[in-house]
């Protein structure tokens, strides 16, 4: 961050970081006017609020009768339950944690993911996103949790953060890695992770088996002001940054019938196509990489 300025965040003081680029201040300004039903409600039903996408099996039985007055409540627990699984896996692979760990959630939006892993490890959670309003939104879900001990978000670009060289047992990109040149961000988690230290992203990438980014691509970059890299960017960028892929999942296949329900529920943004025809095609891939830190 170059400075800092003065503002006020519900009633409160604090600092918060002027952004790094303009566009970073674009995305700061995107997420601080994000509230989606299609996150909200789905937050809603359990308390964990996610910015990121499903997989696994739809469960048809838990779903019932499309013509049920209680089809759309399921549905939408249905499409959280597979997001809050999303999370799981990435939690599987960030090997052993102790209590005593900390962790850095990358681009955090509201927090699912980091009291999840508070849960899940009793660990310390470190959360950086760039937008002031998901800090505090998961900084009052945290609280009203009792775990503010625990987890904690703060505005901060991720690629320039006060943690310490060398003191993060682990750390990930849930769906944020868009956002940022890969090789400023694995240098910064390389930095900041203990040697024998896990990293683990779960993004979208686009394919090179397919040439170049395809119409579909484009248009998620466009509807999310992002830049989706490709597989290749990644695994060239993690190699040059002291990042060895341990794992490369390929989720393409469970995460279609996420997209499939979602497309058919009240709560579609519009981006639904896009993401069904590039996975389809081949444009387009889900991937979650695990990557030891040497
Ligand atoms: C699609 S959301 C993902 C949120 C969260 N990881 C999840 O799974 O729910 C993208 C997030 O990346 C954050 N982000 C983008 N660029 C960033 C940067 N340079 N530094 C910190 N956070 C950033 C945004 O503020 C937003 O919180
Ligand atoms: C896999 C890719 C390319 C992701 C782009 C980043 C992104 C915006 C993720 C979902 O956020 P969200 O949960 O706020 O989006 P939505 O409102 O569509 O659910
Ligand atoms: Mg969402």
């Amino acid at each position: 961050m170059t400075s800092t300025e003065f503002t006020t965040v519900n009633g409160t003081s604090a600092f918060v970081p002027s952004p790094a680029t303009p566009y970073q201040g674009d995305i700061a300004r995107y997420w601080n006017d994000e509230a989606r039903p299609v996150n909200l409600r789905l937050g809603d039903v359990d308390g964990l609020y996610h910015h990121h996408y499903g997989i696994g099996a739809v469960d048809h039985a838990a779903l019932g009768d499309s013509e049920d007055s209680a089809y759309e409540k399921k549905l939408i627990s249905e499409l959280h339950r597979l997001e809050s699984a999303q999370t799981e896996v990435l939690l599987d692979n960030l090997g052993v944690i102790g209590r005593d760990d900390t962790l850095v959630d990358a681009g955090c939006g509201r927090g699912g993911s980091s009291v999840m892993a508070h849960q899940r490890f009793g660990c310390k959670v470190e959360g950086v996103t760039l937008s002031s309003t998901q800090a505090d939104f998961g900084n009052k879900r945290a609280k009203e949790l009792g775990i503010d001990d625990h987890v904690h978000a703060q505005v901060c670009n991720m690629l320039d953060t006060p943690f310490e060289k060398g003191s993060i047992a682990a750390s990930w990109n849930n769906e944020s890695s868009m956002y940022v040149d890969l090789d400023d961000l694995f240098a910064e988690h390389s930095r900041f992770l203990k040697v024998g230290g896990r990293y683990v992203t779960i993004t979208g990438c686009w394919n090179p088996r397919y040439g170049q980014p395809s119409k579909w691509v484009s248009q998620i970059n466009a509807h999310f002001e992002c830049n989706i890299h490709s597989r290749r960017e990644y695994l060239r960028a993690m190699a040059d940054n002291r990042l060895v892929p341990q794992a490369v999942i390929d989720l393409t296949p469970d995460t279609l019938p996420y997209w499939e329900l979602r497309a058919t529920s009240s709560l579609v943004t519009g981006i639904e196509e896009a993401f069904i025809n590039s996975y389809k095609d081949g444009s387009f891939q889900y991937v979650l990489i695990a990557a030891d830190r040497v």
